[in-house]
């Protein structure tokens, strides 16, 4: 079923988030069915989407919290989440936001430089703590997505190199105030082709013989997050493939008697339950298209200019026969386009659009430009 909109949201200031709860719980259900029986824990990705009403679900389900930042660790626990089911992970984590999470003793550090683990033990030493740290690794192993959201390639920022690997382990073995209690890697975000999963499993599973047959003991694997979603079906692929996502891992991962696997994904839990509603301003004939002018922009939905997105989008309010129509909002980019060319029913001033498959990475990168109002969030079927 397409996206409908309940009558008593009709009259609701335009443009809101627009969250179904039931599609949320569906999802979970789904994920833990697939998870479960296998033996993965999973941590939810703030990052995708930090309301707290979508975390609360997702923490009464039994999840653990994956931060990025101080403020993300923070809204975990706002949230709810246990300090030993919460994990800091990123690239240039500052002194106060480590010591934030050292002080709230969450579960573990995603650390990803050999500095990084300086200036953590130095900071866990201050307060009395031994900190337990996992190492981000490198894989070099290109997760076939947009080069933007490719995180597991030697070309980008993120995790310690394989070759810089070993040198990095002794350094930690000499830092009194960490605990080395795994390894950790993230290729990437929206991922389709589920083989790239296979390989990341045979790159952890040589990394982790390296290093056990050097002692070393790694009661924890975390593989990161990144299944990706059908962003051109959201009604008939509502619920992520996590079937075909966990089952890679279960053939391919070798895992050492007890050691727990962990996967922290964003994206494929939250997703399709999010829709932004906005309202069509203005039609305008150019001499080339029809630009069908919304009051959302890409101040509410940064995906489309950022990346060239591609969003299912519906004219709520019209069954007349379609035209191609320029998807544009207010802001002054010309960057500021939903899509070109989408077929809509005839479509005038007034009418609801919904821009589907919003619910991850769009309200938490929207952002105050051209001094927008930041807009509200509606929750259904709670
Ligand atoms: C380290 C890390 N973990 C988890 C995620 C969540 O990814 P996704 O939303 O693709 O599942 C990301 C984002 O790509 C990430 O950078
Ligand atoms: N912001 C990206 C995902 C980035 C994931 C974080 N490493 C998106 O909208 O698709």
């Amino acid at each position: 079923m397409s996206f409908q909109l309940s009558s008593a949201l009709l009259s609701q200031p335009t443009p809101f988030y627009h969250y179904n709860l039931g599609l949320l719980d569906e999802t979970l259900t789904a994920l833990q069915q697939a998870a479960q029986p296998r033996n993965f824990q999973v941590h939810y990705a703030l990052k995708a989407n930090a309301n707290l009403p979508v975390l609360e679900r997702i923490k009464n389900r039994g999840l653990g919290a994956d931060c990025v930042s101080g403020g993300e660790v923070q809204r975990a626990l706002d949230a709810g989440f246990a300090p030993d089911h919460i994990v800091f992970a990123g690239v240039g984590k500052s002194d106060a936001e480590i010591n934030l999470a050292l002080a709230a003793d969450i579960w573990c550090f995603n650390a990803e430089s050999a500095e990084e683990l300086a200036v953590l033990d130095a900071l866990a030493g201050a307060q009395n703590r031994k900190a337990r740290v996992a190492l981000r690794v490198n894989p070099n192993v290109d997760a076939y997505t947009h080069p933007h959201i490719t995180t597991g390639l030697a070309a980008n920022k993120f995790g310690i190199s394989l070759t810089d690997l070993p040198a990095v382990v002794a350094h930690l073995g000499s830092l009194p105030n960490l605990e080395l209690v795994g390894l950790h890697a993230h290729i990437g975000s929206q991922i389709t082709n589920l083989q790239v999963f296979a390989k990341l499993s045979e790159r952890l599973n040589d990394l982790q013989t390296a290093l056990t047959d050097q002692g070393h003991h790694l009661p924890h694997l975390n593989v990161g997050g990144g299944l990706g979603i059908s962003y051109e079906q959201p009604d008939t692929h509502s619920i992520p493939d996590f079937e075909g996502y966990f089952s890679m891992f279960e053939r391919h991962l070798i895992r050492r008697p007890g050691q727990q696997v962990h996967v922290e994904l964003g994206r494929a839990l939250v997703a399709q339950c999010g829709t932004l509603v906005s309202k069509v301003l203005y039609v305008k004939q150019s001499q080339q298209t029809n630009f069908a002018i919304l009051d959302a922009g890409m101040t509410e939905l940064m995906r489309p200019a950022l990346y060239g997105s591609y969003h299912h989008i519906q004219n709520l309010s019209s069954q007349a026969p379609e035209q191609l129509y320029d998807v544009v909002g207010p802001i002054c980019e010309s960057s500021d386009t939903f899509r070109k060319a989408v077929l809509l029913p005839e479509t005038q001033r007034g009418d609801l659009v919904a821009i589907r498959s919003a619910g991850a990475y769009g309200e938490v990168m929207s952002s105050g430009y051209n001094l927008r109002e930041k807009a509200p969030a509606v929750y259904v079927g709670e």
